[in-house]
């Protein structure tokens, strides 16, 4: 009996569209929620979100089989990656990638030797079923997923050499953080970001790897699945959760409706 079946990594590898939420709740019940709406996959964000390995453990048992968890890193570091696949994420996105270099630790750390130095612990793993998966050591590399975040000047300029990392399953752009590098802080929407947005789609679909991103505009995210995006997160749960409460207590107290943050564009 092999590792799980990574249906998020065929998908994207066969182009097909996946559409996502992000979660930032790092709870458990909302996880299971999102998890039920219908959407391709939803991301456990270890980076923005108060997340710790047993509050991401949970939100994976949540979620179960009803939607693919991408679970994203706070840093890439090797040690962390061990972990968040021994708790039984296969779908890791790392942010802040900014050279091939850095991408082929990840890749190391994605897999076990002699392909990379994931440390073996697979027996009380939840990612080999509490070790009731028998052939989960010689089966987890193909099932593992790798997404790194590209969001710097930097990481744009080497958007080709990552790309090309053999390992590499998918190649994120992070508008906000890309346009806070740019000096547009909290604007990801301005024309010079926008561009440089869609440049690094051309250039990772190019490439031949997946391209991946997120916004919470309808219209933006239509466009970038036109110009071949596949994975495609389109709002977050904090984001969703707060703009309803807020306009439902504007409705009967008769508050104005606070104007969404802009800022963000998630
Ligand atoms: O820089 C970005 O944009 C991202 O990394 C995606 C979102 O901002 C994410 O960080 C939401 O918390």
């Amino acid at each position: 009996m092999p590792a799980p079946h990574n249906t998020f990594k065929a998908a994207i590898q066969n182009g097909e569209s996946q559409i996502g939420l992000w979660l930032g709740m790092a709870n458990a019940y909302a996880a299971e929620i999102c998890a039920g709406a219908g959407f391709d996959w939803v991301v456990v964000d270890g980076e923005h979100a108060p997340n710790t390995l047993p509050t991401m453990a949970a939100q994976l048992q949540a979620i179960g089989g009803k939607s693919h968890p991408v679970v994203r890193a706070p840093i890439g570091e090797t040690w962390i990656i061990k972990q968040l696949l021994d708790i039984g994420a296969q779908t890791i996105l790392v942010p802040m990638v900014e050279t091939a270099d850095q991408a082929q630790q990840l890749v190391r750390a994605m897999n076990y030797p002699p392909k990379g130095v994931r440390g073996v612990g697979a027996a009380m793993a939840r990612a080999s079923a509490f070790n009731r998966i028998p052939d989960y050591l010689t089966t987890a590399n193909e099932e593992v997923c790798l997404l790194v975040q590209v969001e710097s000047r930097a990481a744009m300029d080497n958007i080709e050499a990552i790309a090309a990392v053999e390992g590499v399953d998918g190649v994120f752009i992070g508008p906000s953080d890309l346009a806070a590098d740019m000096g547009y802080l909290g604007r990801p929407g301005v024309p010079v970001v926008q561009a440089a947005v869609e440049d690094g789609i051309a250039r990772i679909l190019k490439a031949g790897k997946p391209a991946g991103i997120l916004t919470a505009d309808t219209t933006l995210a239509q466009r970038y699945l036109e110009l071949g995006a596949t994975f495609v997160a389109v709002g977050t749960d904090v984001t969703l959760f707060s703009q309803a409460t807020s306009a439902l207590a504007a409705k009967f107290k008769g508050m104005p409706a606070a104007a969404p943050a802009k800022s963000s564009g998630y």
